[in-house]
């Protein structure tokens, strides 16, 4: 039988599968894409843990459906998404390099140069499903401070592993690393 991790969160209950990313190492897969259920439960409880904030901000692709509830949460007009290629109808592209735990491997993250300048000047927050290096969050902020903008936040649904010790990011639940001996 599939192994499973019970998450219960802002009253609703899922079923992650535990899995495997290294000889050593299993997470437990957390998809928010398409959960429409769940992302409409947290947002108004992330949204409620902010500071002040002008923009926000989210890499593609599982911070986006979080982020859109987020910012209509917040009445925003907009929100911000840095992509993970670069596409032609881009202005001036400022471009990074990102690896997370799930990817480990190098990918790009790109902010258009049109969204670059709407966020000069402005308090950002950052917005991500799950926050577990920190590699992600970092790569997110680089850009911003690219764009000109100030982080004043950085925020996840959850904060897996040593990332739930960490005392600069707002998050609403914990979820556990799985360390398994190689069989
Ligand atoms: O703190 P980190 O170790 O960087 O991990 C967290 C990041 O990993 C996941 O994205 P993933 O790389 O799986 O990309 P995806 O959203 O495009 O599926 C998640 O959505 C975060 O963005």
């Amino acid at each position: 039988m599939e192994k499973t991790y019970m998450l219960e969160i802002a009253g609703t209950t899922r079923h992650l599968p535990i899995i495997p990313i290294t000889e050593k190492l299993s997470i437990a897969s957390f998809v928010i894409l398409g959960d429409t259920e769940l992302v409409t439960a947290v947002a108004p409880l992330l949204a409620a843990k902010l500071p002040e904030v002008d923009v926000v901000i989210t890499a593609e692709a599982k911070g986006i459906p979080l982020i859109h509830e987020v910012s209509r949460v917040l009445k925003m007009k907009k929100y911000y998404v840095a992509r993970k290629s670069t596409k032609p109808y881009m202005q001036t592209p400022l471009i990074n390099e990102v690896e997370s735990i799930t990817t480990q491997k190098k990918q790009v993250l790109c902010l258009d140069g049109a969204d670059a300048s709407e966020i000069a000047g402005k308090r950002v927050a950052i917005i991500d499903d799950v926050i577990s290096t920190g590699k992600s969050l970092q790569a997110i902020e680089d850009l911003v401070i690219q764009a000109g903008g100030i982080v004043v936040a950085r925020a996840a649904i959850l904060a897996e592993g040593e990332a739930a010790e960490r005392s600069d990011i707002v998050f609403l639940q914990e979820l556990p690393l799985f360390s398994h001996e190689i069989e």
